[in-house]
């Protein structure tokens, strides 16, 4: 599904000029400033951004193996990726956005199916079919810019992921609480990516119809899946790195950071 042909009639040209992307959301283009074509959508990526930013600093300095840095440096990749594109919609930037999604997802495919395996042992045929599957997506999303495609196979991987997630449930119950937290928060982020789609006239009619800021915000639903999906994919990185630890025995624990934010406090090497 996609939001393809709303609001041809009064579209602002800003500082990125017109539109180049195949997709155009909800949000109305170029309101708040000429700089930011959407500007609700472009910050939200804040959430894609910090936290992994400081999580993959957190783990590299506790020597933890590189695939969980790489998997929090997949997600930043995601969030900067997205933020050029919501602030351009240039096609280019689209697929800085859409791209790494596939190879994050992969990323997190390689490190919780090895959550359990010896240490600096690897599955070949695993990781040559991700590495398949990334270049497969890539080719052909280049030749066929159809953002359906680029959903389905997203979709795809996101639901093997689940697959690989309740395998490494078997192993280690205790860490059922943060996954169904990752998978709510999630799925609930996908449930308003749908609502912002097939609604966006009733919120665009709301929006115009109110003065208040608030409701400005509150309607962007695309700017809440950002986010919404982006903590779940957070939680997503931290159960995945408590199954790594709880498999090598190193001492981990689930902490809050200024009794807020989530992380995974790790013990140091031994
Ligand atoms: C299950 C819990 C954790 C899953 C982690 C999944 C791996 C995440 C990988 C990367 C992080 C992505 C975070 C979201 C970024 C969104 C950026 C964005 O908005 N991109 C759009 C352009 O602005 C792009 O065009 C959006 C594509 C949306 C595709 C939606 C596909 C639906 C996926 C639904 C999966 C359902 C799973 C159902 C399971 C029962
Ligand atoms: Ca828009
Ligand atoms: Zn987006």
């Amino acid at each position: 599904m996609a939001p393809s042909s709303f609001a041809k009639d009064k579209q602002i040209i800003g500082f990125w000029g017109k539109p180049t992307s195949t997709l155009d959301w909800c949000e109305e283009n170029y309101v708040k400033t000429v700089y930011i074509a959407e500007f609700w959508n472009t910050i939200s990526n804040l959430i894609m951004i910090l936290p992994p930013f400081v999580c993959a600093l957190y783990y590299w300095h506790k020597k933890m193996e590189m695939r969980y840095v790489w998997a929090n440096i997949s997600l930043l990749a995601v969030g900067v990726g997205s933020w050029m594109f919501h602030m351009t919609l240039w096609y280019e930037m689209q697929l800085l956005d859409e791209l790494p999604m596939i190879y994050g997802t992969c990323v997190f495919l390689y490190a919780l199916h090895h959550h359990a395996t010896p240490v600096k042992q690897k599955s070949y045929p695993y990781i040559v079919s991700l590495v398949s599957v990334s270049v497969l997506v890539t080719v052909v999303y280049l030749q066929w810019k159809n953002p359906v495609f680029h959903q389905v196979c997203y979709a795809a991987l996101v639901v093997f992921l689940l697959y690989e997630a309740i395998l490494a449930l078997k192993n280690y119950p205790s860490i059922k609480p943060i996954v169904l937290a990752s998978l709510c928060f999630y799925l609930f982020g996908f449930f308003l990516w749908n609502v912002d789609n097939v609604f966006c006239s009733n919120l665009r009619k709301m929006r115009s119809s109110s003065d208040s800021e608030l409701v400005t915000a509150a309607t962007q639903l695309h700017a809440w899946w950002h986010i919404f999906t982006g903590y779940g994919t957070y939680l997503h990185i931290v159960f995945s790195s408590q199954a790594r630890l709880l498999h090598l025995k190193r001492e981990c624990k689930i902490t809050k950071l200024g009794n807020f934010w989530p992380y995974l406090s790790v013990g140091e090497k031994s």
